[in-house]
């Protein structure tokens, strides 16, 4: 048996799910060893290869997640946050490295995270490329140069299926965008305009969500002042690049001690 860190893959059928498997068997520095869907999913007990319309792998989609992580070194969840709350911890017994892309998570959620990472490592990004999160870092140096005159927007866009807002990267820029500022996102966000809201408030870090068609993830942080505008912009053109960022993640892991990181970790930044 080869001696490459096992993979499992979690959300096996979803957009992610398949960009993973595909990465996973693309690669010569690891191997896929599980692969999960929820229960009641058509995929559950079919080969995932002939699942997906190719030959078979010879890896099961099962819906019992211990097991398969149990032969795992790690874990790569891009899911749902009520699924990812549980593989942390199933992840953590196993002391597999749990790679967490998941986005929409709330604060009780996140907290959840906490306890298992005393078990296991856990990196969790709201974005896995390395442009976005170097997009994180020009976005703080910016908001520290600026003053309150200038206004901070975050403009994501994403396909019609997309089920949280805002994004996981927007929200990720925001904070990046506070921190610059010095404040925190909790007091300034504005998430959600509609009727007479009032006149902007100065200070605010606003958040827009467009969603349409099959856009793989657009976003666009806006410093507006009286007579000028810089808009820093990702655009993402290809989900592999989100797959290969967590699939780097979960071989970096394999090095770390138990511990909660983040993609900056990872790539160093
Ligand atoms: N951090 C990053 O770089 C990126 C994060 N994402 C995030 O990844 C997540 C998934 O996105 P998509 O693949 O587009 O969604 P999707 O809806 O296509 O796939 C989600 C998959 O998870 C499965 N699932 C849900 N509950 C489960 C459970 N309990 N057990 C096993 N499988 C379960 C669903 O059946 C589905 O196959 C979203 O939160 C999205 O925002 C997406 C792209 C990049
Ligand atoms: O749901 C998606 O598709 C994406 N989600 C992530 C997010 O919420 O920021 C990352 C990427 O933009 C694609």
């Amino acid at each position: 048996m080869s001696d490459l860190p096992g993979i499992v893959i979690t959300g096996a059928s979803g957009r992610m799910g398949q960009m993973l498997i595909k990465t996973v068997l693309d690669s010569d520095k690891a191997r896929l060893v599980g692969v999960v869907e929820r229960a009641g999913h058509d995929w559950v007990g079919r080969d995932v290869g002939e699942a997906m319309g190719g030959a078979a792998l010879g890896v099961t989609v099962t819906d019992e997640p211990l097991e398969a992580f149990a032969k795992a070194q790690a874990v790569i969840d891009f899911t749902a946050p009520a699924a990812t709350v549980q593989f942390a911890k199933l992840a953590a017994q196993a002391r597999a490295v749990h790679v967490i892309g998941t986005t929409g998570m709330t604060e009780d959620d996140i907290a959840q995270l906490e306890p298992c990472a005393r078990h296991a490592v856990i990196v969790r990004a709201g974005n896995m490329s390395l442009g976005v999160n170097l997009l994180t870092l020009l976005t703080k140096k910016v908001a520290a140069a600026l003053d309150e005159e200038f206004d901070i927007e975050v403009v994501e866009y994403h396909h019609r299926h997309k089920v949280d807002a805002p994004s996981g990267t927007a929200l990720m820029l925001g904070e990046a965008a506070a921190e610059g500022r010095g404040v925190s996102l909790t007091d300034v966000a504005d998430r959600g305009r509609d009727g007479i809201t009032g006149a902007r408030k100065r200070g605010d870090i606003g958040f827009t969500a467009i969603r349409g068609g099959d856009i793989i993830g657009e976003h666009d942080v806006m410093f507006a002042c009286d007579g000028e505008q810089i808009i820093l912009r990702h655009k993402a053109t290809d989900r592999s690049l989100f797959a290969k960022g967590a699939l780097r993640a979960a071989l970096w892991g394999q090095d770390q001690k138990p511990g909660e990181y983040d993609m900056l970790d990872v790539l160093g930044l």
